[in-house]
């Protein structure tokens, strides 16, 4: 007992004196690094070196302040700071980009000065570090994104005979999706679509990959999906794993998202190599089966040498549209389904439209599009108003550059926000309203001025390569769900437009229940 008392008044006694003396030295060396950065930020604002934005906090800089939904908190700010503003996060300056006039200055005029990605440890993991999503802005990143953009185009958009071929990959997807859904609803009633939607767009990009499908029960397939959408927790907009690397030292949350974040892309990179080493393996001059043998065919049996690019890209190229092409559709089609439930009499709307254009006979179409107006303008606003990818994957300066009137230096990290130029309420009449029709004329027909207008895939050097596909799944998605089934809402659930932020919006936990309408029942239980 005595012990006990001794050893605790010991220590509590040099604790007290480690206060007494360490304790003050902290202070004032918190209070001297305040005084520090407050003194470079008036000096930075008096020589118009430092751009208008909040006070950074020593250390920390501004992390502390963009809660959840970085891009709403980037809007807010615009409002006080103008649409060109200055953060520090960590160790990084960040200059933020809002609305439709300047973000298409930085990236169409000086599309080249805003090109670049930066060099963070992260981007540097991503395909074996021979990503093109996340690689630097040089002469090899331009052959690379160059073959891959037309590797797309080979097994999609070329031609009418390898649009027929996507179309069909869509279509059959589409088909098993509406199966699973009627199953799970069989089994459970209402259910949380996310595995089911995760699965179908993944299987259309391995599919246009690897000439391969999984099916929805694939216990491997669905482990490794399971754990994709958190790939966009460490590379996303105001992440901190990267201008925080202090915090990689010692346990905390930001430590573990980038072990997880180490631990999926290993894995699925691991999963990309195997397939590119079977193609190899059975891999013939003479017949290209897919995306993965028309890349090994340009990069490794080429006839025109790609100086630069080596047989490790192909594998970094693959891995990079498997990841790219994977959770932005599957993000979309989560809202999709979320806003044909809160909005019962556009789903209805929208059924009446398919059947009278498309009838009941046959399946939607590519070729359908033309005919239903009103379907795009739903996409379109589901785009706009939820604007799921609302900061591209951060930019940064390849050289220093004048916008707006303002010096931005070399090597500046540049987050772009495209949630706020389209809600940008000079352009979009009610921006927080959802309303399809806002997208047609007086005509019923689409005003491709406005669609045009939208920004989810970028603009500029950067733009998304896959919004040509992209937009197509969507469109034949949800045409070929409205056609099959009803999409009911669980009363139970409170149907919020709340989310989650990781690269992609996701909505909050929802559930629904799917029924064949009547006269489709046949068709989708045929196909089994
Ligand atoms: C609705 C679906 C999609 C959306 C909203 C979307 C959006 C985006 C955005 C915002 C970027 C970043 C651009 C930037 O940093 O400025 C991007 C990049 C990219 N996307 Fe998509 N994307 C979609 C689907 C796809 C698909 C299906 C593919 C391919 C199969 C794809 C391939 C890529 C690639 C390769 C890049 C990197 C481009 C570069 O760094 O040069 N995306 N996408």
């Amino acid at each position: 007992q005595s012990t006990y008392i001794n050893e605790c008044g010991a220590r509590g006694s040099s604790q007290r004196e480690w206060g007494v003396h360490v304790q003050p030295a902290l202070l004032a060396s918190f209070l001297f690094l305040i005084f520090l950065e407050a003194c470079l930020w008036v000096r930075n604002l008096r020589q118009n070196r430092r751009l208008p934005g909040p006070f950074a906090w020593p250390v920390v800089g501004n992390a502390m302040q963009l809660g959840s939904l970085p891009h709403l908190t980037f809007s807010r700010l615009a409002k006080k700071y103008g649409n060109v503003f200055q953060l520090r996060l960590g160790s990084s300056e960040v200059v933020v980009l809002n609305g439709d006039a300047i973000i298409r200055q930085a990236l169409i005029r000086y599309g080249a000065e805003f090109a670049g990605r930066p060099n963070f440890t992260s981007f540097q993991l991503v395909s074996g570090g021979k990503s093109m999503v996340f690689g630097s802005y040089n002469t090899v990143w331009k052959k690379h994104r160059r073959i891959a953009l037309s590797s797309i185009r080979t097994f999609s958009t070329a031609n009418s005979q390898t649009k027929k071929r996507f179309e069909a990959h869509v279509m059959e997807e589409a088909l098993e999706l509406i199966q699973t859904f009627i199953h799970q609803t069989r089994k459970h009633g209402y259910f949380e679509p996310t595995h089911e939607l995760t699965v179908a767009a993944a299987n259309v990009i391995c599919a246009l990959c690897f000439g391969k499908r999984y099916c929805h029960e694939d216990m491997e397939f669905k482990a490794l999906l399971g754990k994709v959408n958190r790939f966009g927790e460490t590379v996303s907009a105001g992440s901190l794993v990267d201008t925080m690397p202090w915090l990689q030292a010692f346990p905390n949350p930001i430590r573990r998202i980038y072990k997880d974040f180490k631990d999926l892309n290993r894995e699925f990179f691991e999963f990309v190599k195997d397939k590119i080493i079977q193609h190899r393996q059975t891999f013939n001059p003479e017949v290209t089966r897919d995306m993965s043998d028309a890349i090994i065919s340009v990069i490794e049996h080429g006839t025109r040498v790609e100086d630069g690019l080596t047989k490790e890209h192909v594998e970094g190229t693959v891995n990079d549209l498997l990841g790219a092409g994977q959770d932005t559709i599957s993000a979309s089609l989560h809202w999709i389904l979320l806003l044909l439930i809160k909005y019962p009499h556009i789903q209805v709307k929208l059924q009446r439209l398919i059947d009278a254009e498309v009838g009941r006979d046959r399946l939607p179409t590519f070729e359908d599009k033309s005919k239903l107006a009103y379907l795009e303008a739903f996409i379109f606003e589901t785009m706009r108003f939820t604007s799921f990818v609302p900061v591209t994957i951060p930019h940064c300066t390849t050289c220093d550059v004048m916008i707006d009137g303002l010096h931005i230096p070399k090597d500046t990290v540049v987050f772009i926000n495209q949630w706020s130029v389209n809600h940008d309420e000079s352009k979009w009449k009610n921006p927080e309203v959802f309303d399809p029709s806002r997208f047609l004329d007086d005509k019923g027909a689409i005003d491709r001025d406005l669609t045009n207008s939208v920004m989810i895939f970028s603009i500029g050097k950067r733009r998304c390569i896959g919004d040509q596909i992209a937009k197509l799944q969507v469109f034949l998605f949800t045409a070929i769900l409205l056609h099959q089934c009803t999409f009911e809402a669980n009363p139970a659930d409170k149907l919020t437009l709340d989310c989650t932020y990781s690269l992609t919006l996701r909505p909050l936990h929802f559930t629904i229940c799917v029924k064949p309408r009547e006269d489709c029942k046949d068709k989708v239980s045929t196909r089994s």
